[in-house]
């Protein structure tokens, strides 16, 4: 079981308290001319990433006391219990095992006493297996031609985790190509199905619960698809694959179990894209790459899991989120990668941090008294600069951001990686450093603007700056940098969870909105007016009766 420590009652919280007062007035400048080791003493390399996490409103008390606030949390327990295989989702009963998907060496996983592992192992031999002979051509289409187009049909974890990391490796993906289907809206499948041919289209069905509205309407559309183009029955299985958790709910919908690729109900949607859910990533850059993807996430595990709090990346990570949430009462958290090929790692992590920690009932099940979860958003640089940075600079919102970017670039043309990088880091040192009035009034004489002119102008152009942020630095963007980098959030989400005091691994507010679609879905298939709900939504499905 996990602790149930109420944040707010802790010593370290009150402690906290107090020295945000002293804190909260210090500009970060003034904190690096106190500290001339401060970059040393507040970044750690790992592998080849390094974490700069020194332009934050801290010094070493706050650090102390964040750790000793973790420590008062007992995150040492709760993190033995991840790893141990104990039934942390508890108001699922399950265990939360993402991190097995990825275990490497002799040592057995347990779970309820069992150990998971040759079940893991066997599954990602029978993706390598697949995903071998459909790259080779081996693999054939209903008129016996080599599959040239993969469909992955999921949604949420089934769909974003895939979706970041094909696109986050596309530099190493091979001559498959690889769309993605999520939305119930049918101009998702329309569009992707016009890009297909059905005698070379592999559909990969990819559900944990194989219930999910969305994707199975999706799968029986594509599936009347292919045999409105002429296939038969029998080639469904030539075409369709299943990855899911959910034998018998496959094998209603009429897949083979047989091409079924299975995972366990104690690895969550959204952690999934380690397990069967990823092959959609198997089959863009070949069983080897991930691999490598799964050997660096592993090494992140092993990082998080033995390193002392003092240099553990999701540990601090997860801290900082903890000093700006709950006490400089920031409400969202960015994440900014300078690399193109990131473009849905924001995205990702929205499902994975939001679904995780936007709970508002601690683990004893009664209401908190403080903020938990942040909004996370954010997109790439330096398309954000040109759209949101103002607010991040002038706004009246203070909002935490992690810059990431990688030293060597896939596409190193001309001058562009050089032009990106300075990018990244100019902003992290214009928010922390802001820029004074007497460097506006230098300015504005220099442009030979008049004494009165400067007087209205100057204030509009100073930025007090004391923005915080961390910086990623990643050498390359690699299979296994990516996997390392994933794990370190995902972690990082965890020390929240357990902070907070809230069970991160289930998502029951993600119910509410599918029962409430399955009470009015009959009530649209008729034209009789409506009058069992609200005004508001009476008025509003008349309305659509009407004009449809
Ligand atoms: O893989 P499935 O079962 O189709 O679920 C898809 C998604 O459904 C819901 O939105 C949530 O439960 C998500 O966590 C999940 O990822």
């Amino acid at each position: 079981m996990l602790p149930r420590i109420n944040l707010t009652a802790t010593q370290a919280y009150k402690y906290l308290s107090n020295h945000y007062i002293d804190i909260a007035p210090k500009h970060l400048k003034e904190l690096f001319e106190e500290d001339k080791d401060r970059f040393e003493k507040f970044s750690i390399a790992f592998d080849n990433l390094l974490f700069d996490y020194s332009k934050n409103r801290i010094d070493d008390t706050t650090k102390a006391l964040l750790l000793q606030l973790a420590r008062e949390c007992k995150l040492d327990e709760a993190i033995n219990a991840l790893f141990s295989g104990e039934a942390i989702n508890e108001t699922e009963g399950r265990a939360v095992l993402h991190t097995a998907l990825r275990h490497q060496g002799p040592n057995p996983v347990l779970v309820d006493g069992k150990d998971v592992m040759p079940e893991v192992r066997a599954v990602l031999a029978n993706m390598r297996r697949f995903s071998e002979n459909v790259i080779s051509g081996a693999w054939k289409g209903h008129t016996d031609k080599p599959i040239t187009d993969v469909v992955n049909i999921g949604i949420g974890g089934s769909d974003l985790g895939p979706v970041m990391v094909t696109e986050a490796l596309r530099p190493f993906k091979n001559h498959l190509n690889i769309h993605f289907v999520s939305n119930v809206d049918g101009t998702h499948i329309a569009e992707a199905l016009k890009r297909v041919n059905p005698e070379t289209t592999l559909f990969l069905i990819a559900s944990k619960t194989f219930t999910t509205q969305e994707t199975m309407a999706n799968a029986h559309t594509a599936r009347q698809w292919l045999l409105e183009s002429g296939a038969a029955e029998s080639d469904v299985a030539k075409h369709f694959v299943a990855l899911s958790t959910n034998a018998k709910a496959v094998a209603d919908f009429g897949i083979d179990t047989e091409n079924m690729f299975e995972f366990w109900d104690w690895v969550g949607g959204r952690y999934s894209l380690w397990s069967a859910i990823g092959l959609s990533i198997v089959l863009s850059i070949g069983y080897e790459n991930f691999d490598q993807l799964l050997q660096g996430a592993n090494a992140a595990d092993d990082h998080f899991h033995h390193t002392p709090f003092e240099e553990n990346i999701p540990v601090i990570m997860a801290l900082l989120g903890i000093w700006y949430n709950n006490f400089f009462d920031s409400e969202t958290q960015a994440i900014l990668p300078y690399d193109q090929y990131l473009h849905r790692f924001a995205a990702y992590f929205q499902q994975g941090d939001m679904e995780s920690n936007g709970k508002y009932v601690d683990r004893t099940g009664a209401p908190v008294d403080y903020q938990t979860g942040p909004i996370i958003w954010g997109e790439p640089g330096t398309n954000g600069q040109h759209a949101f940075y103002q607010l991040i600079h002038q706004g009246t919102k203070l909002i935490p951001c992690d810059f990431i970017a990688p030293a060597q670039s896939h596409n190193p043309i001309g001058e562009h990686h050089t032009l990106l990088l300075s990018n990244f880091f100019a902003q992290t040192e214009a928010l922390m450093n802001g820029k004074e009035e007497d460097e506006v009034v230098a300015e504005l004489k220099a442009s030979g603007k008049s004494d009165e002119e400067i007087s209205r102008l100057k204030t509009f152009k100073v930025f007090e700056g004391n923005r915080p942020s961390n910086s990623f630095l990643i050498k390359k963007i690699t299979p296994y940098t990516l996997g390392s980098l994933i794990a370190l959030y995902e972690h990082k989400i965890f020390v929240q969870g357990i902070i907070w005091n809230i069970f991160s691994f289930d998502q029951w507010g993600v119910e509410l909105g599918k029962q409430l679609a399955g009470k009015i879905l009959p009530e649209l298939r008729n034209n009789e007016p409506v009058s069992t709900h609200d005004a508001s939504t009476n008025g509003l499905i008349n309305r659509y009766k009407a004009w449809r």
